[in-house]
């Protein structure tokens, strides 16, 4: 991964806003993002878009994705069904950090109607701001991908 890892961003109906407050907050800090949308508030389904990002990442388009839905469960589900990502739902920083250092996932997902905006993008930073630690974890991590084939 570069410096800088390309970000990609989605999310179904369940915080249009939120997403794009993320998308302008991560590209402030001089990251490059892609806002996948959607666009607009209607109801939308929730499957088609973890998977779309995914598998931007999985094909080397991007580095790390951020997923938004309600829960961030369902999104977070869809993603990891693409070969090649590790999709954690986080709701505190200290996971956010975790799933980074110990699992090198590569994408993050929240639930829009379980968190607040603040924590959010508190969440979004110790995401951004965490390596992969290896040694050990890299076997454990190797381990999730032996699953995949
Ligand atoms: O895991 C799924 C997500 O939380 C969805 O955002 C949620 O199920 C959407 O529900 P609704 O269609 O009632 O807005």
């Amino acid at each position: 991964m570069t410096d800088k890892p390309r970000i990609i961003i989605s999310s179904d109906h369940a915080d249009i806003a939120l997403r794009q407050d993320i998308a302008r907050h991560v590209a402030e800090r001089g990251f490059t993002v892609e806002d996948i949308g959607p666009e607009t508030a209607d109801s939308t389904d929730y499957p088609k878009h973890g998977e779309a990002a995914a598998r931007r990442i999985a094909a080397g388009e991007f580095d790390l994705g951020i997923l938004i839905c309600g829960t961030g469960q369902g999104i977070m589900m869809a993603a990891n069904k693409v070969k090649g990502i590790r999709c954690g739902v986080c709701s505190d920083t200290f996971s956010a950090k975790m799933i980074r250092a110990h699992n090198d996932a590569n994408m993050l997902s929240m639930g829009a109607r379980v968190i607040g905006g603040g924590l959010a993008l508190e969440i979004v930073d110790a995401f951004l701001d965490t390596a992969f630690e290896g040694g050990r974890h890299g076997r454990r991590v190797d381990m999730i991908t032996a699953i995949e084939d």
